[in-house]
């Protein structure tokens, strides 16, 4: 179960046992030469392996001194690849937990004439209806179009707690694989056999389709850049050395090379973006593209939905408030009528509160003879059309429009009523027939708990946090106040989300938005940063780059975290393999030269006992230090909300000057072991 792999620690026996051996494998050329760096320290091992040989025939070179390089510099490749493969390691434990999820399981398909046949779930396409009953395991994704359900989601979630889903809301995605536990939905397929969510789980918690992001582009080239420079130095440091009478061995060459260029960044630098997207698994987010996990990192505005991220979201119907001389039961009555066939919680929850308190029942659509009004975003009304009777619920200024089309405004008293209910933070739907107001329905809605701690956090990170909603002004101002959220937008129809993320974009500002929604794919789609809830619709899900498998809104606070620490780590480590470069080429430049120019010796600050045993050491240390620092890459530097500016000056100052620092010491310690065990 991935609750088990989601557990297992970063240094679990098991991972570092799979980890050695990926080390070997990722030796293939053809997979280091997507890493210069390491690339050329392979190319530099192999050179040493060949003289080695050529030297033992020939008995030339110090066998000793070389055999002991070259096997450092496989070392170096090694631990390279050993931190690439411990970073995959978490990952691919959990894909093979969720592979234990995707067993065959049979399908109750519906046919067009409503009759039921048993068929395996490898045979589900998009677009077929399946009915599945308590108990049963749901046969692919889908979303639910009739019927409500309590769902077992553990196997991919590892939350134990069952979730609903349910039909016609923001609730009705359903994820093959996981359990009805409760009751009968129907289902209809949304995606074919190998491209369901849990395929596309499996592949990204594995990294098999992981893409460089263009940040980790930029930087590859740079250290690219570096390796050449460093290559053309060390090659033209031989006619220089002939020249001044102290000609230098390949291995002497090589092993100045690969201290020079930048190995500890150019080693570790995947590992830090796969335990970035490691980081956010383990907190239970799925992200489809590095590059949102780095852009969360420099997040400046959140865009939040009211209703379900927000709020609780269940909206259901508490009180009918009718217009003067309209009878309360009249008003039921209307609202009932308008939403039979409205299979939205909130329609179902009109009915239901219809029948309790008038003990009106549910009609029979079919023997209505009527034309059904679905809710849509766009309009932000519904209703239906029967017998003469016109009726339409909605949104205050959706109906107040509806109103004017009819020569008609909305009574004082009916908007009154809107206000108060807005006011408690409740949604009110205006109800009118045959263009005449009616009454308001209160649909009640309260803000989730912790919420005005969790925008306090992100206002720390210097992140605006601006809620969106459908609602009108008056329930949006309250449930924002409620909420502390620092700004919102109110009666926003989906493109308005989206033009709100575009205009914040052009003025430089990079957006993130959680919805759930099929109101809020757009928008999910617009934003650098798009995370939808696991428990939305199919369409948010897609259009979005992350998935909250908890569908908990305020996880863009961790999602943060996460990318700073991200991009921190690496700025940090960059910072500290180059100054420790730096370090290292005072170690060895004096030793090569000191035998020659005795003035060199000024530089050799560090004692180091010989030639043979300063370049040994140097070497040592250059392929320890990436070890060493396998822990900091995939668990990320320590993270604390502050400007960026102090962070900046802060990791300068402990990378910078301690990757200067740190190589001395390390390179001064090894010498002394190096001499003491008589290894130079
Ligand atoms: N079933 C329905 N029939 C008629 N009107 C509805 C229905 N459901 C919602 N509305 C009205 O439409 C408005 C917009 O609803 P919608 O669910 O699109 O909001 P939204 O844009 O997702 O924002 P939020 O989720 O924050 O409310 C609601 O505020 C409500 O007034
Ligand atoms: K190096
Ligand atoms: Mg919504």
């Amino acid at each position: 179960m991935p609750t088990q792999a989601k557990r297992r620690s970063l240094f679990d026996s098991k991972i570092v046992r799979r980890a050695s051996v990926d080390a070997l494998t990722k030796l293939n050329p053809r997979l280091m030469m997507k890493n210069p760096v390491m690339f050329v320290v392979e190319l530099g091992s192999v050179l040493t392996t060949v003289l080695l040989f050529l030297n033992r025939a020939t008995r030339h070179g110090h066998f000793k001194f070389d055999l002991q390089i070259t096997l450092w510099l496989w070392f170096t490749v090694l631990f390279a690849n050993f931190a690439e493969a411990m970073a995959e390691g978490r990952g691919k434990a959990q894909a093979d937990a969720l592979r234990q999820a995707k067993s065959e399981t049979t399908a109750y398909l519906l046919s067009k004439t409503g009759s039921v046949e048993e068929v395996p779930s490898s045979k589900l396409r998009v677009g077929d209806l399946v009915r599945v009953l308590a108990g049963q395991m749901i046969p692919g994704d889908g979303e639910v179009i009739e019927g409500v359900a309590s769902v077992d989601e553990s196997a991919i979630t590892g939350e134990s707690a069952p979730v609903i889903r349910e039909a016609g809301g923001d609730r009705s995605a359903v994820t093959g694989g996981t359990r009805v536990l409760s009751d009968v939905i129907t289902v209809r397929v949304t995606s074919n056999p190998g491209e369901t969510f849990l395929d596309r789980m499996i592949a990204l918690v594995e990294g098999a389709e992981r893409q460089k992001t263009p940040n980790e582009i930029a930087l590859n080239i740079l250290l690219s850049g570096l390796t050449i420079i460093f290559l053309l130095a060390v090659v033209t440091l031989q006619p220089f050395a002939l020249y001044s009478g102290a000609p230098q061995t390949i291995f002497v060459l090589i092993s100045l090379l690969v201290c020079l260029i930048p190995t500890t960044i150019g080693g570790l630098l995947s590992a830090i973006g796969i335990a970035g997207m490691d980081r956010l698994v383990q907190h239970n987010v799925l992200a489809t593209s590095g590059r949102a996990v780095e852009a969360a990192g420099d997040v400046n505005t959140l865009l939040l939905d009211k209703t379900g991220t927000i709020t609780i979201g269940n909206r259901q119907a508490a009180e009918f408030i009718a217009a003067p001389g309209v009878f309360p039961a009249k008003l039921a009555d209307a609202a009932q009528l308008s939403s039979l066939s409205d299979e939205t919680p909130e329609g179902r929850s009109i009915v239901v509160l219809a029948k309790e308190a008038y003990n009106l029942r549910g009609r029979e659509l079919a023997s209505l003879n009527a034309e059904f009004i679905p809710f849509s975003a766009t309009t932000r009304m519904s209703g239906i059309e029967t017998d003469g009777r016109s009726i339409r619920k909605g949104a205050v200024d959706a109906i107040s429009r509806y109103l004017q089309e009819h020569g008609n405004t909305l009574p004082g008293e009916v908007r009154a009523a809107v206000e108060e209910v807005a006011r408690k933070g409740g949604t009110p739907l205006v109800v009118a027939e045959n263009g005449r107001a009616l009454g308001v329905v209160y649909l009640k809605d309260v803000v989730k708990g912790g919420m005005k701690e969790r925008f306090d956090q992100l206002r720390s990170m210097g992140i605006r946090t601006v809620m969106i909603t459908g609602d009108n002004p008056l329930t949006a101002a309250a449930i924002a106040r409620e909420a502390g959220v620092d700004d919102f937008l109110a009666e926003a129809k989906p493109k308005d989300k989206m033009d709100l993320i575009k205009r914040e974009q052009a003025e430089g500002k990079l957006v993130a938005m959680t919805g759930d929604g099929t109101n809020d794919a757009p928008a999910l789609a617009q934003a650098d940063v798009g995370v939808a809830m696991n428990s939305g619709t199919q369409a948010a899900k897609e259009a979005g780059n992350m998935v909250d498998l908890d569908s908990n809104p305020t996880k863009l606070i961790e999602i943060v975290a996460i990318g700073k620490q991200l991009l921190m780590t690496r700025g940090a480590l960059t910072t500290f393999s180059i100054s420790n470069d730096v370090a290292k080429y005072f170690a060895i430049i004096p030793a090569m030269f000191a035998g020659v120019f005795p003035v060199l010796n000024a530089l050799n600050i560090m004692h180091l006992h010989n030639a043979e045993s300063a370049v040994l050491s140097a070497v040592i240390f250059n392929a320890l230090v990436i070890i060493g620092l396998i822990p900091l890459a995939l668990r990320g530097v320590a993270y604390k909300p502050m400007s960026a500016a102090a962070m900046l000056q802060r990791n300068l100052l402990v990378y910078g000057l301690g990757g200067i620092i740190v190589p001395f010491i390390g390179i001064k310690v090894i010498d002394l072991a190096v001499t003491a065990l008589h290894l130079a």
